[in-house]
């Protein structure tokens, strides 16, 4: 299919995230520029549409996606608001790039997933970036080799130096875990099927009401297990870091490469300070192989099926969290439209 023209897109949402995409929209990736831009902050819109020629500021999602000049939507808001903005667009017909979680909740991503079917073809692409970072696109590249055998464990690291205030203890599963549930699916290639929450005696920096660090145990169709400590306020950086363990080696990915400095009787590095730095180059990439499949009139990378596949998981995850208790995952067969 032949390429469209530049892609004019509507971001929804302009908080940290959302104004990061608009940067790399106009500034990094090619062939698509910010034509919308919606929040329910007025002012917080209108001063990022004034630094764009073209680009017009909404409060409502439905009223940029109406606008003639939007042809594509990338959603930014908070995961509660992505289920009306996605069957906006899907209603509309809008091909859209949603950032992660699809939605926080089973029930809204069956409903997605449900549109998008009615609809007849895919429209939505979620943005599980981590699929776009060398370094997992390297590790499940050996996993897929076969050299190294069946994966039988997978170890995952996720520490963030501090949450936002708004931050709660579900969110450690359904808005940082469930990069973990994402990765895990893709790099195994087969679902999870139960999840057990571990807690030890909370860091005395964990706000009142969370418990954090927390230990999380997934078991897999195959019967690998998967743990990943979620660290939300480990005060010094922000690390990701996997090691895969299979039956003739093991692969360690996100140790700091960057340069080692030896200075005033001291050897060292640097921990990157936050998601948009160490994931840098993953977004770029996601943003661009969003915005090129879609001017091919084509739908890539993870679909509405791994949205909703991350949220069962992470309802299990939420109730094990809850209840002190392993959990088996609840979801529908894998539909053929998403085989
Ligand atoms: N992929 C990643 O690594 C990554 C990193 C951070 C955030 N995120 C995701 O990006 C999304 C936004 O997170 P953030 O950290 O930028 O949040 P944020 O709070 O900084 O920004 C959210 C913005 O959305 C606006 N908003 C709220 N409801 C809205 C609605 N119904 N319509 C339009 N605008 C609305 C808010 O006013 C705010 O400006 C979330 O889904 C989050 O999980 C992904
Ligand atoms: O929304 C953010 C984002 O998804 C980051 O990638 C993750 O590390 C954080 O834990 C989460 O809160």
């Amino acid at each position: 299919m032949p390429s469209r023209g530049t892609l004019s897109v509507a971001v929804v949402g302009t908080g940290k995230m959302g104004a990061d995409h608009v940067r790399r929209i106009q500034r990094v990736i090619s062939g698509a520029r910010v034509t919308a831009v919606v929040d329910l902050d007025e002012e917080r819109a209108e001063a990022l549409a004034a630094t764009m020629d073209g680009c017009r500021a909404y409060t409502e999602p439905v009223a940029a996606m109406a606008a003639p000049d939007v042809d594509a939507v990338l959603i930014a808001s908070p995961g509660p608001a992505h289920e009306a903005a996605l069957l906006e667009a899907l209603d509309r017909d809008l091909p859209v790039l949603c950032e992660k979680p699809l939605t926080p909740d089973a029930a809204s991503a069956l409903r997605v997933l449900e549109a998008e079917r009615r609809l007849g073809h895919r429209r939505i692409q979620v943005g599980f970036m981590r699929r776009y970072d060398a370094e997992y696109a390297e590790l499940k590249r050996l996993l897929d080799g076969g050299e190294l055998g069946r994966a039988l464990m997978l170890h995952h690291r996720h520490r963030n130096p501090s949450m936002p205030p708004w931050f709660t203890n579900e969110m450690l599963i359904n808005d940082s875990v469930v990069h973990e549930m994402d990765v895990t699916r893709w790099l195994l290639g087969e679902e999870i099927t139960a999840v057990t929450v571990l807690k030890p005696a909370p860091s005395t920096y964990a706000p009142e009401g969370m418990d954090d660090p927390q230990l999380v145990l997934f078991e897999t169709e195959s019967g690998a297990l998967v743990d990943v400590e979620i660290f939300g306020h480990c005060g010094y950086g922000y690390q990701v870091r996997a090691e895969a363990v299979c039956e003739r080696g093991t692969v360690r990915i996100g140790d700091e490469g960057g340069p080692r400095v030896s200075a005033d009787g001291r050897w060292g590095g640097r921990v990157t300070p936050d998601y948009l730095e160490r994931f840098a180059d993953a977004y770029d990439r996601q943003v661009q192989a969003w915005v090129d499949a879609t001017r091919r009139g084509e739908v890539t990378g993870p679909s509405v099926w791994d949205g909703y596949a991350a949220a069962a998981v992470c309802e299990a995850g939420v109730s094990a969290q809850r209840e002190g208790r392993r959990v088996e995952v609840e979801m529908i067969e894998r539909p053929a439209f998403y085989a």
